[in-house]
This record gives structure tokens, sequence and C-alpha cells, in this order.
């Protein structure tokens, strides 16, 4: 592809050339092997205090489609669980692929769900800002839901109606009064392990927690991000946003803990 020519779309495998920390020894996604996670009884249940967050805009920033929270207090924030502070809620998003069988960053036992939710969280307790979070590795707590096709689902349609606003990469809109809490499944169980960023600068950063459950959505509610674009408004070559996900990589060693 001209864009993969010119560097612009790097393929997750070329991602080290310029990120070196993409071969690190806390790299996600990963497998997630249930029956070789440990269940840990000191694990407390995860806490998501989203009762008075507030959504700012919708935007598509060549690489996903992303809806942003005003981080500036605590007033949506996630605790509980393997966090010893509450992190706030910056910013969540999604990964997918170009048909339903794959498109989640994280895969279980091997098998990949349609598309994964991202819900991005800094820990404002340690850390001045996000940025400075982003590079400790204690600094991010990121919530990965999976997503799997069926039914539509009955709250998603908020989203997929606002994604024409943002087709072309650099597009944003305002996205008001929307709370993330509508696209959580029954259960609250989870794996959780530490990982990085699944995009570059790749940062090991992230204290993952990966909701065993997944949520259900349509084919044509799925099929409504595969027409967002990787290219500007300006670009000549139209791409689709499809497949932006970075495939597991190596466990090296660590351990993954199972909620009870
Ligand atoms: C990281 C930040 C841009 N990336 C992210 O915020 C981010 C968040 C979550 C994920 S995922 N898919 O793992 O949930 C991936 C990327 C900007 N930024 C801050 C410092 C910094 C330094 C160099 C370049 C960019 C930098
Ligand atoms: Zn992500």
């Amino acid at each position: 592809l001209s864009l993969l020519f010119l560097g612009w779309l790097t393929s997750p495998s070329a991602w080290h050339n310029k990120y070196p920390v993409a071969h690190g020894s806390r790299q996600s996604p990963i497998d997630i092997v249930p029956h070789q996670a440990s269940r840990d009884p000191n694990l407390s249940q995860i806490v998501l205090n989203y009762d008075r967050c507030t959504s700012i805009n919708i935007s598509n920033n060549g690489h996903s489609v992303v809806v942003e929270f005003d981080d500036t207090d605590d007033r949506s924030v996630i605790q509980g669980g393997p966090l010893d502070n509450p992190y706030r809620l910056k910013q969540f998003h999604f990964h997918w692929g170009e048909k339903g069988c794959e498109g989640s960053e994280h895969t279980v036992s091997g098998n990949s769900y349609a598309s994964e939710l991202h819900l991005v969280h800094w820990n404002a307790v340690k850390y001045k800002t996000f940025d400075e979070a982003a590079t400790a590795p204690d600094g991010l707590a990121v919530l990965g839901i999976f997503l799997d096709t069926g039914d539509d689902h009955r709250w998603l349609h908020t989203i997929t109606d606002a994604l024409y606003m943002v087709k072309f990469k650099g597009s944003i809109t305002d996205f008001k009064d929307f709370n993330p809490k509508c696209l959580l499944p029954s259960s609250l169980h989870y794996w959780t392990y530490l990982g990085s960023l699944t995009t570059p600068p790749l940062h090991e950063s992230v204290i993952w927690i990966v909701l065993k459950d997944p949520i259900t959505v349509s084919e044509k509610q799925l099929g409504k991000f595969r027409m967002l674009l990787f290219t500007g408004e300006e670009e000549d070559q139209r791409l689709r946003m499809e497949n932006n996900f970075r495939p597991p990589q190596p466990l090296k060693g660590r351990k993954v803990r199972s909620s009870n």
C-alpha cells in the first residue's frame, strides 16, 4: 500500500524499528489462556464510578475512533481489583477487523473476538498529567471489553450514529452526555496482567484489566466502524479503517491473574 510504503501507516511488525520497546518484556496484547491464569483471592472486584462522567468529543485519530472525557478531576474513575489508586477515565476507543472472526487485540485460548473496546484511565494520584502517566510502569489502567457479533446492542447506536461525522482522519465533533457504563457486560469478572500500549509509542505503562464476558453487537453496527477512513479528507487515497488491531505478543514469563 502506498501509505505503508510512505511509512505513514506502518504495520505492527515494523514498529520495532522506531520503537524498540516493541520487543520489550511487557508488551500487549497477549493471548489469555484461562486455565493457566492464577485465581488470586486478594483480587477484589473492580469498581467503576462513572455516574458523573463528562464525555466531550468523538474523533478519528487515524488509528481508531476515540471518545474523550473531562479528566480534570475524579468525576469518573476505576478503582479496586489490582489497582492501588483510583485511575481517571480519559478516553475510550475500539479495535476491529474486516470480517467478524477477527478484530480483538487480546485473544482467549487463541480465539479472537470481532472487536475490543478499551477504556483508558490514568493514575492522577501519582502523576500530574496523562502524558507523564503514559510513560510510568503504573501510570495507566485500561479496561478491555470484547465485542461479539449477534443481536443489535441497544446503546451502541449512539456511537455508530456519530461515526459519519468523523469519517476522515483528523475529524472531531461534540459528543456530550455519553456514559460508557451502557457498554459493560453483566459480569465484571476479569483477567489482569502488566502490559503496554498496543499502538506506538507502545509504552510499558498499562495495568490491563480484561473482562471475561463480551458484549454483543450486530454485524450491521460493526460494519459502520468500517466506513471510517485511515486517511484524511485532503488525501486522494481512501483507506477504510479496519484491522486496526495488534496481534498477541510474547508473555515473557508474565503471570495473568483471574478475579474470583
Ligand atoms: C501515548 C499517547 C498516545 N497514545 C495513547 O494515549 C494510547 C492509549 C491507549 C492505547 S491502548 N490501545 O493500549 O488502549 C494506545 C495508545 C500520547 N503520548 C504521550 C506521551 C508520548 C510520547 C511519545 C509519543 C506519544 C505520546
Ligand atoms: Zn486500544
